[in-house]
């Protein structure tokens, strides 16, 4: 997603970067800043036009109340939870004045919102939510029906085996090798796939004549328990030998895990998707065994700084030692995962024959297929099995086609949120006037190792946005609660938490500076809840008495703060919708922009009088 291209920024030796560095020509291919300015697509009316009204008026009214012009900054705190108030709770025990403060304004200027579940598009109120659905949701002023349940319902209405993405991987298996590869994320998750998903998928290309399935599995212990690969590995093992029985040589194949072997974002470190081609592809990996689960179970007690998230490659082989299923010309392989910023990698590896991330070795010719098409904008991959979700009329080219500018800005691992998901999965830039993308690089250690993170420099950089006058919307994602939540590391999301605030602060006091708005948000829990529990909320301790760590989101809900010398003093959140969720905050942000929302969004959480 996201190609880089036109002009570079040049580094000043200040330490976060300046818009004037972005607005500058460079051509030094520095390590601190990406800026995506130039060359992208224009897709101002936004993806299918097939659905979309014959003739949108984009042109939004005036609020009646908040004048257009006012600097408005969204800050989406990525991971950030509102949940019970306990020693488990990184952001309660954490020291942050200045979001604890935001709390004062309830009710009129703070509230909670719904971030997880139907609220967000999920099929069930048991899915927690995740950055995807979220920033979708917030782009867009709706509750969109997510790749999880678009996927759901094509298996079960059978509707996927009569699609033509299924015509086409089938084309592979009538002729020797013939061989079909799943790839992808094996869990309960839901957030990027969901293992009953794959099983009904294998199961159903067995039933259509497939007679050599090889699975290419990810371990996660982020989407779910550190450590419950073994179940999941297991319970594959069990469905690939009952289609064995039935006359399918059904095996798995290799895998790693997740945060290591294959599942890169944003271009944050190709080397996570190398591993993963010379392990999937070419069959090669450091460690072989005749087994996965006793492949993941040998690697993690040999090494135990290992965990399910950072499992090393391995590749299954057979008594002779040769892999059991290397990816050759003639097969057909699909990514299961219908979550797209973590495969767009992968997949341009395999849909593009010209291709410079790295040495491929071999290219091996085959028909390749997403549970999704992963990029609107790149129409990437070409094939899939099911449509993703029609994400129009954003508020994206609505606000671009009202003259409004734009500031986005995150650290890598986020950046694609707060523009690619942000713009309903669309990878180029909505309009090269109007906005600005800036993009500092991620650190590629462990996020525990350096809980901060780019708070700083994001803070800085839309501080420095915010004072330039020349924009009307700064929106930015810090990354932390989020990224240092999903290590499990109790101290470093305490660090990460105290980052935010301070860089929360900067933006604030830099609103406050130029007689500006704010909203402070986030799009899911994450740091909120760093204990796994029993039914009762009690949490698991093990031998020694410590809590077992939590390292996925959390089902909280999310706060929503809005304030600033701008926000006229009649303007309050409303108290008749209980039930809002983040497809609400759209409208809202529309209305603090100075605009009245599209009148199919959401409804705005303001109300005035
Ligand atoms: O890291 C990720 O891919 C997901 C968790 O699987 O987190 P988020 O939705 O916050 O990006
Ligand atoms: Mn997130
Ligand atoms: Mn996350």
């Amino acid at each position: 997603m996201g190609k880089r291209s036109g002009k570079r920024p040049v580094l000043g030796k200040a330490v976060g970067p300046t818009l004037e560095h972005i607005e500058r020509d460079g051509t030094r291919d520095d390590d601190i800043l990406k800026p995506r300015i130039g060359g992208f697509k224009m897709n101002c009316c936004g993806g299918s036009s097939a659905t979309e009204p014959v003739k949108v008026d984009w042109k939004l009214k005036a609020h009646p109340v908040i004048k257009r012009g006012t600097p408005f900054l969204l800050c989406v705190l990525d991971g950030w939870g509102e949940n019970r108030e306990d020693d488990y709770n990184a952001i309660f025990k954490a020291s942050i004045p200045t979001i604890k403060a935001l709390k004062n304004g309830a009710p009129a200027r703070w509230r909670t919102i719904k971030a997880h579940g139907t609220a967000v598009g999920l099929p069930s109120d048991q899915d927690m939510g995740n950055s995807e659905v979220g920033h979708n949701a917030m782009g867009a002023g709706k509750v969109i029906e997510q790749g999880a349940g678009l996927v759901d319902t094509a298996l079960r209405s059978g509707k996927l085996y009569k699609d033509k993405g299924f015509a086409y991987i089938k084309q592979a298996w009538f002729n020797a090798p013939g061989t079909q590869h799943f790839i992808g994320l094996v869990s309960d998750g839901g957030v990027h796939s969901r293992y009953d998903q794959l099983a009904a998928l294998m199961k159903g290309c067995f039933e259509q004549g497939c007679k050599k399935i090889r699975v290419h599995g990810l371990t996660d212990g982020r989407d779910c328990a550190e450590g419950s690969s073994i179940k999941f590995f297991t319970e594959m093992e069990k469905d690939l030998e009952a289609l064995r029985k039935k006359g399918c040589d059904a095996r798995v194949a290799s895998g790693g895990g997740r945060m290591f072997v294959t599942m890169d974002r944003y271009e944050a470190d190709w080397k996570i998707v190398e591993r993963g081609w010379h392990a999937h592809v070419l069959g090669e990996a450091p460690h072989k065994f005749q087994n996965a689960v006793e492949a993941i179970t040998t690697i993690r007690k040999n090494d135990p700084d290992t965990n399910d998230q950072y499992l090393p490659p391995f590749v299954i082989v057979d008594k002779s030692g040769a892999p059991v299923g290397p990816i050759v010309d003639g097969d057909a392989v699909v990514i299961f995962n219908f979550r797209a910023d973590r495969v767009a990698q992968l997949s341009k590896a395999f849909e593009y024959e010209d291709f410079k991330k790295f040495d491929r070795k071999r290219y091996p010719k085959v028909k390749f297929a997403g549970m999704m098409q992963y990029d609107g904008d790149l129409k990437l991959p070409k094939n899939y099995l099911v449509s993703p979700p029609l994400i129009e009329r954003t508020s994206g080219v609505y606000l671009v086609k009202n003259g409004v500018r734009t500031f986005a800005c995150s650290e890598t691992q986020k950046f694609g949120h707060v523009t690619f998901f942000w713009n309903g999965n669309r990878s180029g830039k909505l309009d090269e006037k109007l906005e600005t993308y800036l993009e500092i690089v991620s650190d590629t250690c462990p996020f525990n190792e350096k809980p901060k993170m780019k708070a700083d420099q994001i803070a800085k950089a839309a501080k420095e946005a915010i004072l330039s006058g020349k924009y009307d919307f700064i929106r930015v994602n810090l990354a932390n609660g989020d990224m240092v939540g999903h290590t499990g590391d109790f101290g470093s999301v305490l660090v990460a938490c105290e980052a935010v605030d301070k860089g929360v602060k900067l933006m604030l006091d830099a609103i406050k500076q130029v007689g500006g708005i704010y909203m402070v948000t986030a799009d899911h829990g994450n740091a909120d809840d760093m204990a796994q529990r029993n039914k009762k909320g009690e949490a698991l301790k093990d031998e020694e008495g410590n809590a077992i760590p939590l390292t996925s989101h959390t089902l909280a809900p999310v706060p929503c703060a809005i304030g600033g010398p701008g926000l006229p003093a009649n303007i309050k959140f409303r108290s008749d919708l209980p039930n809002a969720g983040l497809a609400n905050v759209t409208a809202t942000f529309m209305n603090l922009l100075g605009f009245e929302a599209p009148a199919d969004y959401e409804p705005t959480l303001l109300k005035w009088t």
